[in-house]
């Protein structure tokens, strides 16, 4: 499904990712993770195109993305959360659904914006569809209120309604469980198996390692911007490099 070919990244002179290579096929939960500025989210940016790599490839479903806009992503099929949420606060839960559906849609959000001919009746199929995913993430009984006025552990449960609402055969999740409870990050631990089993492939960005190594068929690692494992919760939790990455951040943080 997606091939990530030797991709180096730099901003200057820091080297974000270096020479990194790894890939992996359908239907699984894959997890990334390392320690604070391993370089994941730069990974994350240049497969979900915010930005390109500065040398290598990426491969999705036998297509080179690493040149394409952001915009030509969803329609690809890969969609993703952000890990500072990029929620309308203005808009309702439902409106902001919409918003990811609409690019599944001719409409588009301008279109339906404009009422232009047409595209009544597909207004009515973008809302009964993000209803579906507003469901499926639980958070049926707020579909009308505010965004603004939601707790964190639902705006993380919007944000991931409305990246399923593009239907995306690859989902990224960025930290989704960043600030939530035990009971919430249960839940969403049971929400991504229930994506992943529907046939969407989820790659997870995530520090909450209980989560990672419950829920994950396959984890990469990043140290310092460059792979230092690859393989199954079990492989990596006995991996020597891994466990020497892990111990020396938590050295650093405690002499600081
Ligand atoms: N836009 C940028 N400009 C300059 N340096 C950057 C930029 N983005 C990331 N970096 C640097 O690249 C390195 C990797 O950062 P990245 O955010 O990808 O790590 P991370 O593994 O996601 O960290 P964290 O777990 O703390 O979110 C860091 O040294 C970071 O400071």
């Amino acid at each position: 499904m997606l091939e990530v070919k030797n991709v180096t990244k730099t901003f200057g002179g820091v080297v974000a990712n270096k020479d990194v290579s790894f890939s992996f096929e359908e239907g699984q939960i894959v997890g990334l993770i390392g320690p604070n500025g391993a370089g994941k989210s730069t990974m994350f940016n240049m497969i979900s195109a915010i930005f390109p790599p500065s040398e290598g490839e990426i491969i999705f479903r036998k297509q080179r993305i690493d040149k394409m806009p952001t915009n030509a992503m969803a329609p690809l099929g890969i969609s993703r959360t952000f890990q500072n949420l990029q929620v309308f606060k203005n808009m309702t839960v439902v409106e902001n659904v919409m918003v990811g559906r609409h690019i599944r849609t001719k409409t588009g959000t301008l279109r339906a914006a404009l009422k232009l001919p047409g595209t009544k009746k597909e207004e009515v199929s973008a809302y009964d569809k993000a209803m579906e995913y507003i469901q499926f993430v639980g958070l049926q009984d707020l579909y009308d209120h505010l965004a603004g006025n939601l707790a964190l552990g639902k705006l993380r449960l919007l944000e991931l309604a409305r990246a399923l609402a593009t239907e995306p055969k690859l989902l990224l999740l960025d930290e989704i469980a960043a600030g939530l409870n035990h009971k919430e990050t249960k839940e969403m631990s049971n929400l991504i198996e229930k994506i992943r089993n529907n046939g969407t492939t989820v790659f997870v960005v995530e520090h909450d390692m209980d989560l990672v190594m419950s829920i994950c068929d396959k984890i990469i690692v990043l140290d310092q911007g460059e792979k230092i494992a690859e393989g199954t919760p079990r492989e990596i939790q006995s991996n020597q490099r891994v466990i020497t990455a892990y111990l020396g951040a938590e050295v650093e943080k405690n002499a600081q």
